[in-house]
């Protein structure tokens, strides 16, 4: 991983669960907890929106959202205008969304995947740059 990344993760009750065992998995003190905090029912954008809203000011490079289906948390990043937020269920999704999307949040749906694929999941969303020539042109005309 990058020297000195700074990385925001979040996620609701459905993802708790992960978020804990991601949280020990990524060897960097340069990672932020957002919640949520406990098993208990709550409501993902709760969650989304300030981990979105870390990454969009910059204080934070990357962001791992995860909830049941990964698209409520997707959907709520996706709101902010300095997020590509992608849902990824696999390693190829998450290398292809950071070369070809410069995607800049990943995505994790804890109802569908293991804990041992989101962990490669968000390795590789993690450990891979931005491609940057044509995918630029292309990226530089998603806003609106
Ligand atoms: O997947 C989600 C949103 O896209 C959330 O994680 C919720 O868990 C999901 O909506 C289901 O809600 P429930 O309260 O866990 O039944």
């Amino acid at each position: 991983m990058k020297e000195g990344l700074k990385i925001a993760i979040g996620a609701d009750h459905a993802g708790f669960d992960y978020k804990q065992i991601l949280l020990e998995a990524i060897q960097t003190a340069e990672l932020k907890d957002f919640g949520t905090y406990s098993n208990a029912s709550a409501d993902y954008p709760d969650f989304a929106h300030p981990v979105a809203s870390a990454v969009e000011s910059g204080e934070f490079d990357l962001g791992i959202l995860v909830c049941g289906s990964a698209n409520g948390v997707a959907i709520t990043a996706n709101k902010h205008q300095g997020i590509r937020a992608a849902i990824c269920w696999n390693e190829e999704l998450a290398e292809l969304a950071r070369k070809h999307n410069n995607a800049n949040i990943v995505c994790i749906p804890a109802r569908f995947i293991s804990t041992d694929e989101a962990k490669k999941i968000v390795s590789v969303f993690l450990n891979t740059e931005f491609e940057g020539g044509r995918h630029a042109t292309r990226v530089g005309k998603i806003s609106c």
